[in-house]
């Protein structure tokens, strides 16, 4: 149905391998590694999002990131957590799926 994530994307236990830059933001976060699952990538990504304080302290669901390389790697200035396909579709371009 619309609004369905394809389960490619959203199946949280994929392996992937996140770009160089991308990598280095996961790294920030606390991140010891380059492969991943997507439940991970999107972990390390809310901890960089709550440690660099890039929400909007009013309205925390929306992401300022023009600032930050979070913004250059997703190529916005900003988006909402609550639009999660729209999320995702920018994540996914960071990413290399891991054959296993
Ligand atoms: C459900 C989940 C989510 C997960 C995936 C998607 Cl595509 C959308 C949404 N989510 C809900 N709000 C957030 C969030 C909001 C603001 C700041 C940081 C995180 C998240 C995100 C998590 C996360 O791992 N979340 C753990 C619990 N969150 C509760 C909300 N908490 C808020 C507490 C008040 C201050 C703002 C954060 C942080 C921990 N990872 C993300 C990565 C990105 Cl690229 C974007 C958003 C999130």
């Amino acid at each position: 149905a619309d609004g369905e994530l394809s389960a490619e994307t959203t199946n949280e236990n994929k392996l992937v391998r996140p770009k160089v830059e991308f990598c280095s933001l996961l790294q920030h976060a606390g991140a010891t590694k380059d492969v991943f699952t997507m439940k991970e990538v999107m972990f390390y990504l809310g901890q960089y999002i709550m440690q660099k304080q890039l929400y909007d302290p009013k309205q925390q669901h929306i992401v300022h990131c023009a600032q930050d390389a979070l913004g250059r790697v997703l190529g916005v200035d900003s988006f909402s957590v609550k639009e999660p396909r729209v999320l995702f579709a920018m994540i996914t371009k960071n990413l290399v799926a891991v054959k296993n």
